[in-house]
């Protein structure tokens, strides 16, 4: 049986050395968030594209020093305003915040630093300066923010909001991606049923697993096709994984991976459709069926268990750093960091556990808490809820049963922490 670091090394080693992913496409921009940029991307304008004005004020000549100047026009942002001859000593134009600097100007004093001397019809005509100014001040000189040609964004880098703002503000209205990989979602199970059933059948249950997944994928930014429910049927089996194989880059299935005589997953895989299976079972706690297969042509298979908690672990721990994978993310994991334990925790006596933990801020200390989620019976989606990280926790020995309250641990986070 494999561990979990073992066993992520593996699916990731299988997508680097088969070059599963890492194709480019070009995208527009506005449909890049969520993707990783394959090609280094420059701007096609400065930012700003002139000089302009960091303060609302008055454009003057800094060499003019403190003291009366003749009001000759103004400059607001986007327009050209009043005036348009180039600024003489001893004037200023009234200026807003981003607008252009006016030929002649090197500098601009914010309204807080003058006083109004004189004003005739609802217009500035003479003001005085109370500072002498510096040259320069309160100017954003183009192409300070971003310089023409220089890169914005990076081969590696993931496209969120910041980055489309980037493109957004230099133009770059088209980027090359790496592509996504289509993924389909199946659920197995003859006890399942849609969540919409309104009386459940004797022996049923509702589906979550695909809610789950699906969500999770899509937080990352991969949706997948929602492939219903499979009944547990050889026949139907093998049907639905080969329609599914022909038009997708990864399957995800949840159930039928077990010991159970229904379970027919992992035998399908290797005697019908020739897969090579690279794991079967994981030595952790939920998620111990885990199975990962390949079929000839390199297409990913992630076979999960069937209980919605090992489901939703084994995801965070196995699909998605996959995924990230194949569109070549430079940081396929999600951080590990160290968290305290609030009280004394019991360690599982026979498997490490990825204990689902709710981290919070401790004011008075040098680290987060990790409060369990309660109890973590692997059916229990309850665990899950509010849960932002899955606490690291070794097996329990007989010298080492417990952990005791304060103890640091390693939470690998599952969300960002608001
Ligand atoms: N003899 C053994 N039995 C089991 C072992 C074992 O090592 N030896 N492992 C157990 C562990 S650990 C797990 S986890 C489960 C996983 O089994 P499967 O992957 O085959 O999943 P199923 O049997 O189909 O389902 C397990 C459980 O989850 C419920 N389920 C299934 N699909 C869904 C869904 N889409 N939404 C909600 N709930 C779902 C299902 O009804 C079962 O209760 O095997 C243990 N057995
Ligand atoms: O591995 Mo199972 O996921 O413990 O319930």
């Amino acid at each position: 049986m494999l561990e979990v670091p073992a066993a992520q090394k593996l699916i990731l080693d299988y997508i680097s050395k088969q070059g599963c992913g890492g194709q480019k496409q070009s995208v527009a921009y506005r449909e890049a968030g969520g993707y990783i940029v394959a090609e280094d991307t420059v701007a096609k304008d400065d930012l700003p594209p002139f000089d302009a004005s960091i303060k609302d004020g008055y454009a003057v000549i800094a060499a003019d020093g403190a003291g009366k100047r003749h009001v000759v026009g103004e400059r607001s942002a986007g327009s050209p305003g009043k005036g348009c001859s180039p600024l003489k000593a001893g004037h200023c134009y009234r200026i807003n915040t981003g607008a252009p600097i006016p030929q002649g100007a090197d500098s601009v004093v914010q309204v807080e630093d003058t006083e109004l001397l004189k004003g005739e019809k609802g217009e500035e005509v003479e003001i005085n300066i109370l500072k002498a100014p510096k040259i320069g001040q309160d100017i954003r000189v183009k192409g300070i923010d971003i310089r023409k040609g220089s890169t914005i964004l990076s081969e590696g880098n993931l496209i969120g909001p910041p980055e489309l703002g980037l493109l957004a503000s230099v133009g770059v209205t088209n980027v090359t991606v790496y592509k996504k990989p289509v993924i389909h979602l199946l659920s197995t199970g003859n006890e399942l049923e849609e969540p919409e059933a309104h009386v459940l059948k004797p022996g049923c249950i509702r589906d979550s697993n695909r809610s789950v997944i699906s969500s999770i994928l899509s937080e990352n930014g991969f949706p997948c096709v929602d492939r219903g429910i499979c009944r547990d049927d050889p026949d139907l089996l093998l049907a639905s994984l080969s329609s599914n194989l022909a038009c997708c880059d990864v399957i995800i299935s949840t159930g039928s991976v077990s010991m159970g005589d229904k379970d027919y997953l992992k035998e399908i895989l290797v005697a019908d459709l020739g897969a090579t299976i690279h794991f079967g079972r994981v030595n952790m706690k939920p998620g111990k069926p885990t199975t990962f297969a390949t079929t000839k042509d390199h297409k990913l298979i992630f076979c999960l268990p069937g209980n919605p908690v090992s489901a939703m672990v084994t995801c965070h721990l196995f699909v998605l750093p996959a995924l990230k994978a194949f569109v070549r993310s430079a940081h396929p994991f999600p951080s590990v960091i160290k968290a305290r334990l609030p009280s004394t925790m019991t360690l599982d006596p026979e498997r490490p556990e990825y204990h689902r933990v709710s981290l919070q801020q401790d004011l008075t200390g040098d680290h987060l808490i990790a409060y369990s989620t309660g109890h973590q019976l692997s059916s229990k989606l309850l665990s899950c809820k509010a849960c932002n990280g899955f606490a690291i926790l070794l097996k329990g020995t007989d010298k080492k049963p417990k952990l005791e309250k304060d103890s640091l641990v390693d939470v690998f986070l599952t969300k960002y922490l608001y």
